[in-house]
This record gives structure tokens, sequence and C-alpha cells, in this order.
């Protein structure tokens, strides 16, 4: 079994639980329910950086990154440092996230947030709005193409944004459909964790141009950006190369200063 297929036996355990513990009629009696979306992909649009900086305590592929910030410090860090949004990663077992660290950032700042999980059930959608999200990620490598239309359509109706993230050629194409707004391509491979900057480029032509293109993981410096933009991406996903030093905003600032100078 490798890893991504355990994680989501696991998030099957756990959404099994949570669905027990709080029914979907309390989800949807949160204040944030009714809170207009602000759209991730209409800021990308008009963006000239593009950066979606992402808050993550670890991961299965670099143990800690950091565990010593609060999320209200780094969110507020990337607001000021005037990013596009900002991804916050739920899961707790794998990556040490939280829905609090959502609803934390939620308090925080105003920019689009992205609930950045495993979305396996449409209660985790329910989660998503109820705790603050603009935008929901589902990871193609882990959902069948009607699984994608469901998630998506279900997040269309809630008003919420949705980044479809493929690593390859085949779910790119079992994966476009109009419930999508942002086509987000991982450098990463989940299952081995090899990171290249090739897959964005060559997945890059096989993207409508009605999706938003962004461009995940592994992006530790604006040449990076520099050689993605010609392939059309608007978005650069970004968390460790902000989360491994002790000020993730202050870096953030640097970065976005350097980028656009
Ligand atoms: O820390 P990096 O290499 O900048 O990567 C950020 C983000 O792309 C990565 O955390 C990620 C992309 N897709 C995911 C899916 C699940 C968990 C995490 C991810």
């Amino acid at each position: 079994m490798d890893i991504l297929e355990k994680i989501v036996l696991d998030k099957r355990k756990e959404v099994a639980l949570r669905k027990t513990l709080i029914p979907v009629s309390q989800l949807e009696a949160s204040v944030l329910f009714n809170r207009p979306n602000n759209s991730l992909a209409v800021v990308l649009k008009n963006s000239s950086s593009g950066i979606i900086a992402e808050h993550k305590r670890r991961s299965p592929s670099k143990a800690v990154i950091n565990n010593s910030l609060s999320v209200q410090d780094v969110a507020t860090g990337y607001q000021n440092a005037g990013v596009c949004g900002m991804s916050v990663l739920t899961d707790g077992k794998y990556f040490g996230g939280s829905l609090d660290d959502l609803l934390t950032a939620r308090a925080a700042v105003q920019m689009p947030l992205l609930r950045k999980e495993f979305i396996i059930d449409e209660y985790q959608i329910l989660e998503a709005k109820a705790y603050g999200a603009d935008v929901i990620l589902l990871i193609a490598a882990i959902l069948t193409r009607e699984e994608i239309k469901q998630f998506s359509e279900f997040a269309k109706s809630l008003d919420l944004d949705v980044l479809l993230e493929v690593h390859n050629q085949e779910e790119l194409q079992k994966s476009i459909m109009p419930s999508l707004d942002m086509l987000g391509v991982n450098n990463r491979n989940l299952k081995t964790f090899t990171v290249s900057l090739d897959t964005s480029k060559s997945l890059s032509a096989l993207i409508p141009n009605d999706f938003v293109k962004v461009s995940e993981s592994g992006i530790s410096n604006i040449e990076a950006i520099k050689e993605l933009q010609p392939y059309g991406y608007k978005g650069f996903l970004i968390g460790e190369n902000f989360m491994k030093t002790d000020n993730p905003g202050d870096s953030a600032t640097n970065f976005i200063t350097s980028l656009t100078s």
C-alpha cells in the first residue's frame, strides 16, 4: 500500500466518526454557511504574483517543517505580504493540521482560504463551508470521474471554488469538466514524493484555457515562477519554502517583492 492509499483509508474512518459526532444540520447552522464566497480564481486572474501561501506544520515527505508558529500569525503575515490566498492543511494525522486551524485563519483574514484536505465525501465539503473556506481541493488521484463531478457540483452549489489537482495526463483527461474553476498540477508525486517542475510544464498544454492554471509544490525561488509563467500558470502554491522560516509572512513579503519588482 502506498502512502496515498494509507491516507485515504485513515480518512474514510475519520470521516465516518466525524459524521456521528457532528450532524450535517449542525454544520449547516454555522454562521459561516451564509458568508459570501471570496473567489480565489478571480483574485488569481487579476494578480501579477499569483502566490497562494500554505500553512503546513509537517508532511509525510518532510517530517517537521514548523511546529512553533500560531496559525493566526502566519495568516496575518501572509495577508500583509499580499498573497492571493492561503491554503490551510486540515489533515491531522499526516500533516498536523485541523479544522480549527481553518477557523482560526478565517477569523484572522479576509483573503480566499483553501481547505487543503483529502476529500472523499461530501460531508467534508460541508465542513469546509462551515469552517470558513472559499475553495476546496479535489485530488484526481484518489477520486473517480463520477466523484469529481458529484463533489465539484456540490461545492459549486455551496458557492465554493474548486481546485482540481492532477499529477499526470491520465488524471487530467478524466477530470476536465465545467464544474471546476482551477486546475492544479502537483509537481510532487504523492506516492513517491519526487518533485519536478517538468510535470507542470508538460501538462500545461493539455489544460483548456477556461481554467485558471495553478502549479503546486516544490517552488522554492522566483526563478521557478518565471520559468512556469510562459506555460500559462497564474497561480503558484508554496508551502515549505515559507513555512520552514521563522517568519513565513516576512518570507512571503520578500518573495513577492523580488518577484514583482
Ligand atoms: O511545501 P510545498 O512543496 O511548497 O508544497 C505545497 C503544496 O503544494 C503541497 O503541500 C500539496 C500539494 N497537494 C497536496 C495534497 C495534499 C497535501 C499536500 C499537498
